[in-house]
């Protein structure tokens, strides 16, 4: 029989303090499957009533896994300060000596959650540097210590990375996230192609060339079927192990991209890179990009190598 692995000991080998703040991230996550999976009993659906700062209609869910976040985040010793999708600004906790930063989209593919699609929380921890916090917290993707996301699906899924290779961790009846893969590898091209395609006729041209020849099957021969649910932790959470690309390509409504770069694009960076993948925002690698603003967007292209290298040559072959 093999042992259980639960999350907190995989963490706790590499680092006590990063331990504490997967600790913070499992245990709002717990709290938020549980809500989720009951939802249509609780009057926990539907709009809150509320704009963020993004501009967009609040979920009631929205606000709840926000809230659960920072209540168990600000509980871990070792975070200064968090970031959050639904916060304008950031949350700074008086935790002395802190010195992690976590940066969240509390609940992602909002539009999904009154129709029992799958859902997530999307995560990435940046060190402070010198407590400068804004300037710790605008540092690029590479300088990440830690990523993850839970996808709230059939199972509660954790897959997460401190640098060493991603694993996925399952909630089990416990409420432990028990290690269900050490070692998560994204095949190195296809079957799947994963796109808002009612968004293609304003994609810049390189992008629907691009697309038009996964059709016809010229990269390498190989063929591909569509997948799009909607969600980007579950469209990324297939991406990571089945192989293919997932494209939110620059669009005339939106033409710096629709993700945010600082806790959407650069945790699934990191971990797509983990796993052997990679991602862009078309010309550049997403974790070199330079952030200027906590909800900056950008473009995101991530997935197998074959297929994010062919679209990013093809991008600056048309520039
Ligand atoms: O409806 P669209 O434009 O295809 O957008 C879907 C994308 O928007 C998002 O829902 C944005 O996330 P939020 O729900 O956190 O705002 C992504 O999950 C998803 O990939
Ligand atoms: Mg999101
Ligand atoms: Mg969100």
């Amino acid at each position: 029989m093999t042992t259980k692995v639960a999350l907190e000991q995989h963490v706790a080998a590499g680092s006590p303090e990063l331990r504490e703040v997967f600790g913070g991230v499992a245990a709002a996550a717990r709290e938020i499957a549980k809500q989720i999976r009951l939802a249509g009993l609780s009057d926990a659906l539907g709009a809150y009533g509320a704009v963020n700062v993004q501009g967009e209609q609040q979920q009631k869910l929205d606000v709840f896994a926000n809230d659960v976040m920072i209540k168990w985040l600000g509980q871990a010793a070792s975070v200064a300060a968090c970031v959050s999708e639904e916060d304008e600004a950031p949350v700074v906790f008086a935790n002395a000596g802190a010195k992690y930063i976590v940066i969240f989209d509390p609940l992602d593919g909002s539009s999904n959650i009154d129709v029992n699609v799958n859902v997530g929380t999307i995560f990435s921890v940046q060190e402070l540097q010198g407590g400068d916090l804004d300037a710790s917290i605008l540092q690029q993707g590479t300088k990440q210590v830690a990523a993850g996301y839970v996808v709230y699906g059939p199972s509660t899924v954790m897959v997460m990375t401190t640098g060493t290779g991603v694993a996925a961790f399952t909630l089990d009846d416990n409420g432990e996230f028990i290690r269900s893969n050490d070692a998560m590898q994204m095949p190195e091209q296809g079957p799947y192609y994963s796109t808002n395609e009612a968004n293609a006729a304003s994609w810049p041209e390189a992008y629907r060339e691009y697309l038009a020849m996964l059709l016809r099957g010229d990269l390498n021969g190989k063929t591909y079927s569509s997948r799009y649910i909607g969600s980007l932790v579950a469209d990324f959470h297939r991406t990571l192990l089945k192989g293919g690309v997932f494209l939110y390509p620059p669009t005339d409504k939106a033409p710096k991209g629709k993700l945010r770069l600082l806790y959407e694009a650069n945790p699934l960076a990191m971990l797509a890179e983990q796993a052997n993948g990679a991602a862009v925002n078309g010309p550049e690698r997403i974790m070199e990009l330079q952030p200027e603003q906590i909800h900056q967007r950008t473009a995101l292209i991530v997935g197998s190598k074959r297929e994010v290298e062919a679209l990013q040559k093809a991008v600056l072959e048309a520039r």
